[in-house]
């Protein structure tokens, strides 16, 4: 098919997630590092090193990334967007798509800072995008068309799986899967350090934890079977894993992590009904 992204694509912000599209984005090829126009707030030398590492251009004007800029993927956190759009805000033209990867921040609360006529876009992706397999939701503003869906589904769909949701199960996706790699590295840390407590080397242990979990991940993703049938053929009669998996029962792990991933979800409602108040809370 041919390709839709032929112009620039612009990033306000430059930190964790940035660098995980962009890589991501430019091992497919979807993106030629010169269409990409990188900026942030003022560390000049992050935007160097990512110039070196990637060649993708750098820019200290906002106002010019906007300008130049086909896709502006707001990518500053969510208590730094209306700041953002009250710097730069009436410089998108119509046409132009901002594709907003703040958490929490609703596509109405965009459109109420640019023209009429922005197409705004929501994705809420994960750190995945790096590798390629990034879990992203989408969701469309009221005046994205099926065109700006189609682009930012193939900048997007080029680092991992792409699902539309509607807007109002946005701060979920970011819940589960937005924070979900976070949630799984916790886990890979705990199991390398009991591996090394039961007297694995590190190396050992952190190899055999990796392999684990990848083994189970493609078990997973290529039997389609469900998850506790996998668990139960695991699990033998008085065996081991019976025994580790009732400590694991007695400690209320499922419950701490059905816990954590609601009151992540609760944290993305919060940070979008009060941007201003969220920058007091959380501080930078
Ligand atoms: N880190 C992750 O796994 C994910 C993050 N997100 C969202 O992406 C956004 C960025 O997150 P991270 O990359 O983790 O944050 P980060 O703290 O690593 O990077 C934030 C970037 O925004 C820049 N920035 C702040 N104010 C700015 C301004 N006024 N103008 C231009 N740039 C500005 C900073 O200089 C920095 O480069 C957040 O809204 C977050 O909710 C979404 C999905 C996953
Ligand atoms: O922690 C955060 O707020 C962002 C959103 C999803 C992942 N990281």
């Amino acid at each position: 098919m041919e390709r839709m992204l032929t112009g620039n694509v612009g990033f306000l912000g430059a930190g964790a997630i940035a660098e995980a599209l962009i890589r991501g984005m430019l091992n497919a090829g979807v993106v030629q590092p010169e269409q990409v126009l990188v900026s942030n707030r003022s560390d000049r030398e992050r935007l160097a090193d990512l110039n070196r590492r990637y060649g993708v251009r750098t820019a200290g004007s906002k106002g010019y990334v906007v300008d130049v800029c086909q896709v502006v993927v707001l990518a500053c956190k969510p208590k730094d967007v209306a700041g953002l759009l009250a710097e730069v805000g009436g410089r998108f033209r119509p046409g132009q798509i901002v594709l907003s990867l703040a958490a929490g921040i609703a596509t109405s609360f965009i459109e109420e800072r640019v023209a009429d006529g922005v197409m705004v876009v929501r994705a809420m992706p994960n750190t995945s995008c790096q590798v390629g397999e990034s879990a992203t939701a989408v969701c469309l503003g009221r005046a994205a068309t099926p065109e700006a869906m189609r682009l930012v589904t193939e900048m997007l769909a080029s680092v991992g799986q792409v699902y539309t949701v509607p807007e109002e199960q946005m701060d979920a996706v970011t819940g589960l899967s937005g924070s979900g790699p976070a949630y799984v590295y916790y886990i890979v840390e705990a199991m390398i350090e009991a591996g090394e407590a039961v007297g694995l080397a590190p190396e050992v242990a952190r190899a055999l934890t990796l392999q684990t979990l990848k083994g189970a991940a493609l078990t997973l993703a290529t039997t389609g079977a469900d998850p506790a049938v996998l668990r139960e053929q695991v699990t033998s009669p008085g065996g081991t894993t019976a025994a580790g998996l009732q400590v694991l029962r007695e400690a209320g792990f499922a419950q701490a992590l059905i816990s954590a991933i609601v009151r992540a979800t609760e944290r993305s409602r919060e940070l979008g009904r009060m941007p201003a108040q969220a920058a007091t809370e959380v501080g930078d």
